[in-house]
């Protein structure tokens, strides 16, 4: 997986000084002292922070999945317990799950870490997580052009939990079909009963 070195020269990075300014002008606005000691860093921690946490925008995640091989293998391939952090895009708090892919191949399969790594890309910036879902679903119909893609992706939301209604421990699942998906439910109970092994 990609390592913090991967996300210099970013968007976050172009705009360190700003972001920290910022940072520092809220800290400020809540009513810290910025001069004391444990918050001298932490403009810049969270500068840093948000080079991994916004990496993604510096990522096509169409080009994730740019390297590809044929191969005739037409049955089902999943890659489950992807595990995902993001940020709501409604309060900017985190959300994190864990992501499952499951696709039929029409003559092309992709690389395995090429999925946990087209995760990083659609998650690591604001999100919600059904277009999460739904991006994961077509950017993988549309680079391996496969029979059936099936996605489900569960997450928890702090902004539920520590925050608002105050529901810790409720998990939100949503899921995408594409293809054969679609039409054979078969087909969606055998990746669902695939996932619970
Ligand atoms: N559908 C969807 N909703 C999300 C996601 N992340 C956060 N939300 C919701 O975004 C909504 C924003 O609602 P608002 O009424 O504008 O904001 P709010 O007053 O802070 O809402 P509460 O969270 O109910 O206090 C909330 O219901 C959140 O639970 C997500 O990934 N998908
Ligand atoms: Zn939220």
């Amino acid at each position: 997986m990609a390592g913090v070195k991967d996300y210099l020269n970013g968007k976050v990075s172009a705009n360190r000084e700003q972001i920290e300014y910022h940072v520092k002008e809220i800290l400020k606005l809540i009513g810290e002292n910025v001069e004391r000691e444990g918050l001298l860093e932490t403009p810049a921690r969270v500068t840093r922070m948000y080079e991994e946490i916004f990496a993604g925008y510096d990522v096509d995640p169409r080009e994730v999945l740019g390297v590809t091989f044929d191969e005739q293998h037409e049955e089902l391939v999943i890659v489950r317990d992807i595990v995902y952090y993001s940020q709501c895009e409604h309060h900017m708090a985190p959300f994190f799950g864990k992501a499952h892919i499951g696709y039929i191949p029409s003559g092309k399969i992709a690389g395995l870490s090429k999925l946990a790594r087209l995760v990083e890309a659609v998650t690591r910036k604001l999100q919600v997580q059904e277009r999460i879902t739904s991006q994961l679903a077509d950017i993988m119909n549309d680079a391996l052009h496969p029979n059936g893609v099936m996605v489900v992706v569960e997450g928890e939301h702090l902004c539920m939990c520590a925050r608002g209604v105050k529901k810790s421990g409720s998990k939100t699942v949503t899921s995408a079909v594409r293809g054969e998906f679609v039409t054979n439910a078969a087909l969606r109970s055998e990746f669902l009963s695939l996932l619970k092994q």
